[in-house]
């Protein structure tokens, strides 16, 4: 039977690392005209969500699962997600999952294939993993200790395809370079590269892509496999302060941090209160890069609460939430 032929719900799973191009791809699907009713399920890694401030108003349904990884702790959530989906299931025409920068696909991928219920009903479309073409080369070739997965290597060997993001920050020869590291993990898949994930839809939703042969012939504990390891050295560190935020304080902290941390600061993102704005700011950063821009205007009389998360490795709790609370100039408690 043809993915056009099957009348079942059609399922995106995005995944690719930290920072790779995951919620930018999501706003772009959010915003674009493409007549489909989409459900959005969202997971993200980090002690302080962000991304709920991060995904542009839409008229779609979004689901977070923030407190824990959905290829793990929280699977039971997704399914009885999907479960609660199905029963209205005329209210949309396709789901998208977007996994955390260090979930496993395949788990979340077993999930349409092991419980009869849900692939009686919904069908698993493609895995697209977002791929950042300047980032991407340590993390493959991070060694990991015996029996740790490489959640890089993961998303890329079960993509059916991938969008090779940020062609902007990378030279011709690294570009080349990554290309030729995914074609090592997965020679057939299809890459399709990209500037702030401006891919056209066409190629990525409802392409029927997934193909449970190839993966069964790639792995064949595929279904069965029950039991993976995450990476426990990455972890993350949530701060959440009251307060207006001194802007040439903030840069000069966080710009000394990343330059100083940036290769174990895999990933760092907040929602700050800047003194004399009446808007948010919101900044984003990988590893030494990160930008920040005026994001929507606060609510009469909402508290200006600050909300940053930094992920990665050998992260100095203390450190961090001092060094930001020396940048905040009003009289806030941290939480
Ligand atoms: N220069 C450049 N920046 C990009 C591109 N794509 C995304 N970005 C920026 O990279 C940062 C991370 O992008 P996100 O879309 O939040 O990445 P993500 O995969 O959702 O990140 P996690 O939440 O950590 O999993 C943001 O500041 C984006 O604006 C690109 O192609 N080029």
């Amino acid at each position: 039977m043809s993915a056009k032929q099957d009348d079942r719900v059609p399922v995106t799973v995005l995944t690719g690392f930290l920072g790779s191009g995951k919620t930018t791809l999501l706003n772009r699907i959010l915003t674009e005209n493409h007549g489909l009713r989409i459900a959005v399920i969202e997971n993200e890694f980090g002690e302080v969500g962000i991304d709920d401030a991060l995904v542009l108003d839409s008229e779609e349904e979004i689901f977070e699962m923030n407190n824990g990884c959905i290829c793990c702790t929280v699977r039971g959530d997704l399914i009885r997600i999907l479960g609660a989906l199905m029963r209205r299931r005329e209210k949309f025409d396709h789901i998208l999952i977007e996994t955390t920068g260090l979930a496993d696909p395949a788990p979340v991928a077993q999930t349409f294939f092991m419980d009869d219920e849900i692939a009686a009903q919904l069908r698993l479309d493609a895995i697209v993993t977002l791929v950042d073409a300047a980032h991407v080369l340590p993390h493959l070739d991070e060694q990991k200790p015996e029996g740790v997965e490489n959640e890089a290597v993961e998303q890329i060997a079960f993509a059916d395809r991938v969008v090779l993001n940020k062609t902007d920050l990378a030279d011709e020869q690294t570009v080349a370079e990554v290309i030729a590291r995914i074609r090592g993990i997965n020679a057939p898949v299809e890459i399709i590269p990209a500037r702030h994930a401006d891919v056209e839809l066409s190629r990525i939703l409802d392409v029927g892509a997934f193909d449970l042969e190839r993966v069964l012939k790639d792995d064949p504990q595929f279904l069965t496999e029950t039991e993976h390891q995450h990476d426990t050295s990455v972890t993350s560190v949530g701060i959440e302060i009251d307060g207006e935020v001194d802007e040439g304080r903030l840069n000069a902290w966080l710009g000394k941090l990343l330059r100083e941390k940036g290769a174990d600061i895999f990933r760092s993102k907040g929602i700050l209160a800047l003194a004399g704005s009446d808007r948010r700011y919101v900044f984003q950063g990988v590893h030494m890069l990160f930008v920040g821009e005026n994001g929507a205007p606060w609510r009469e009389g909402e508290a200006r609460r600050n909300r940053l998360v930094f992920i990665g490795r050998n992260l100095d709790r203390e450190a961090l939430t001092h060094g930001f609370a020396r940048c905040v100039v009003t009289a806030g408690a941290a939480v």
